[in-house]
């Protein structure tokens, strides 16, 4: 089995040591090839290169980010996707292994593997030896002729915003930490608007939702982490499933804290209140807006849109875990 590991040297919680001890361990049961991340993208050239030479595996060591990269260029195939038009896409495709290495490591955690990055090596040599897989589906965001695949989330309004003022902190040096985005979402919450919606959320099938704030777009359960925390503002969203949505349509405090208690709180139940929307294992919806809103995905921020369509595709990849 021939795999190539994918380390971004840059990620807050990879080092040399850690390194060391994974190439240790995956060159002992696959034929391994190794590649640094040297800028942003650059796992996504890696991936699809791995795949267009016929890998049979791509693992990352990093956070969400390269994760994202790395099945973006598994996907968006450098010959082009002959595996979407087969019964079972993900069989045509590297599978993916993923070590932990990030921040917040969401997709990684969602999908059962200890937030420890030596534990989480040990959990997915196990699958390897034991060929354990798990197919799972993804999320596509499609505007003005582009369209980027997500593994865990996207969203619009708010928390894109929060999204972009750690990503400015982060440009200044300082780290993603639990605490600074938590921190940045209160700071943040006195500058972004309360009083004028601007999305409208529609889809096939889905009756239109007017003065939509913010709104989240889940692939998967949790949505994030604080500390060790979930944050569950999607409790039904999984890999197995179409995608799920929560969307505000108040942001005043006396509306938005009964739902921070709800997400924050484990249950399986949906969030309640009187001015949220909400989607449940769906194909295909757009938000679209008034006036440009701030959009990310997986915690990758992506500029100001006014529309974005969000489609689920089903059996895209196969993950060992
Ligand atoms: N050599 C590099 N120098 C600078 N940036 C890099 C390099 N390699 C990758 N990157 C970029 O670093 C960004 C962040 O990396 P990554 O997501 O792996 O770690 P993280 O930000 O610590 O984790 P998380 O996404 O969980 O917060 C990615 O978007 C990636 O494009």
């Amino acid at each position: 089995m021939r795999a190539m590991l994918l380390v971004n040297p840059k990620a807050t919680t990879t080092n040399a040591r850690r390194r060391d001890v994974l190439i240790r361990a995956l060159g002992a049961t696959v034929e391994l090839t190794v590649e640094q991340t040297r800028y942003r993208g650059h796992a996504a050239t890696l991936a699809g290169t791995a795949r267009a030479k016929g890998y049979d595996v791509v693992a990352v060591l990093g956070g969400d980010g390269t994760i994202n990269e790395a099945v973006n260029g598994l996907l968006n195939a450098i010959n082009g996707d002959d595996a979407a038009h087969l019964d079972d896409p993900s069989s045509g495709r590297p599978a993916l292994l993923v070590i932990p290495g990030g921040s917040a490591n969401v997709f990684a955690r969602a999908l059962g593997l200890p937030n420890d990055p030596v534990e989480a090596t040990g959990a997915v040599l196990e699958a390897l030896r034991d060929g354990r897989r798990r197919t799972v589906g993804l999320g596509q965001a499609l505007w003005e002729g582009e369209s980027r695949y997500f593994t865990f989330c996207s969203g619009m309004g708010y928390d894109a915003e929060v999204v972009r003022a750690v990503e400015g902190l982060r440009g200044s040096g300082r780290k993603a930490t639990p605490t600074r985005y938590v921190n940045t979402a209160l700071r943040h919450y006195l500058a972004t608007d309360k009083h004028h919606p601007a999305m409208t959320l529609a889809g096939p099938g889905i009756p239109a939702a007017k003065g939509v704030y913010m709104a989240i777009i889940s692939n998967t359960s949790p949505w994030t982490y604080v500390g060790n925390r979930p944050v569950c503002p999607t409790p039904w969203a999984g890999f197995e499933t179409g995608l799920d949505l929560l969307g505000l349509q108040r942001m005043g405090l006396i509306s938005m804290l009964p739902v921070i208690r709800q997400i924050l709180t484990e249950r399986d139940s949906l969030p309640s209140g009187r001015h949220l929307v909400q989607l449940h294992d769906e194909p295909e919806f757009t938000l679209t807006a008034e006036r440009p809103v701030a959009f990310q995905l997986d915690g990758d921020y992506l500029g100001e849109r006014e529309s974005v369509t969000f489609r689920s595709i089903p059996n895209a990849l196969q993950v060992l875990v």
